[in-house]
């Protein structure tokens, strides 16, 4: 069997041709959706994350706000960014871009950002919201993993998912939005701890993968027709990624998303929703 494939490349375009219809609708009110980005430090992905971000606003017209700090600063200089983002009136959303380097303490970063400015989701009142059913942002990835799903038609209701990974941005939030009402699956949380995971694996009618083990997912492990969705970042010695899935998983899976070109791109897409989302809400 060959995979088919969840091209998130052309499933963000897609959404982007969208967003764009709905931002021309807002600057037809008078309104200029705007986001803003939090960059510390000089981490070559992370740079080239942020630069993606900009790219896609610049595509579909929404303004952007770009705030870059040295690697050597402090709490204090972090933080005094983020209340003036909170209060810049042209910014509707913004993102403090993670890893934060050594030494920072990341959750005091984000508690401080203004809950309806939060762009990512990842602000602790909305995962709460999220864990409460209430309206809140979404984090990013894993809406962006539902939307691939959804848009190529794989069958969320009552499948399998195993999430592999427990990190804030994906796994600790992915399964709260795939246990929801509307996406009805059943979910079991996996981790580098977790004792069998081949046996876990081996009855998921969908996987994704992120916990940045290179090649931690064998083709061996994959229920043949399963889906697979490949969320691991690693780089190799060429700062090439080495994706979590083991490449001949393909010849077993029904679908894969590939790493990269799948999840990557619905990532950034979504950050984009959530601030024409959040220009529309402040608009009435
Ligand atoms: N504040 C946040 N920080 C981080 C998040 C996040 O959602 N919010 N997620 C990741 C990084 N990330 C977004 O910031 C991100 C990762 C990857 C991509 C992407 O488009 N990747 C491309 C490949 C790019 C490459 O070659 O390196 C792809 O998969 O095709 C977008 C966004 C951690 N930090």
């Amino acid at each position: 069997m060959s995979a088919k494939i969840l091209d998130g490349r052309a499933t963000a375009a897609a959404i982007k041709t969208e967003l764009t219809t709905r931002v021309e609708a807002l600057k037809a009110r008078g309104v200029v959706p705007g986001l803003g980005t939090v960059l510390v430090g000089d981490d070559a992905p992370s740079q080239k994350y942020v630069a993606g971000k900009h790219r896609d606003c610049a595509q579909v017209g929404i303004a952007s706000i770009q705030r870059e700090l040295p690697a050597t600063a402090s709490q204090e200089e972090i933080e005094a960014v983020v209340r003036e983002l909170n209060e810049d009136p042209a910014c509707t959303g913004y993102i403090v871009q993670l890893p934060l380097p050594k030494g920072i303490d990341t959750n005091r970063v984000l508690e401080l950002m203004d809950p309806a400015k939060d762009a990512d989701g990842l602000h602790p009142v909305n995962l709460g919201r999220l864990v409460l059913n209430e309206p809140a942002p979404l984090p990013c990835t894993p809406n962006g993993i539902i939307a691939l799903l959804r848009r190529h038609d794989v069958e969320i209701a009552g499948a399998e998912v195993v999430v592999v990974g427990r990190g804030v941005t994906v796994g600790r939030s992915l399964p709260l939005l795939l246990t929801r009402r509307s996406e009805n699956a059943t979910v079991t949380q996996c981790h580098t701890g977790t004792r069998d995971l081949a046996a876990q694996l081996r009855r998921a009618d969908i996987v994704v993968a992120a916990a940045g083990v290179p090649h931690l997912i064998k083709p061996e492990d994959i229920k043949p027709g399963a889906a697979l969705l490949d969320v691991g970042v690693s780089r190799d010695e060429n700062g090439k990624i080495v994706g979590d899935v083991h490449p001949g998983a393909a010849e077993v899976a029904g679908w894969v998303a590939p790493n990269p070109g799948g999840v990557g791109p619905m990532t950034r897409a979504m950050l984009l929703a959530n601030v024409v989302d959040a220009a529309e809400r402040n608009a009435g």
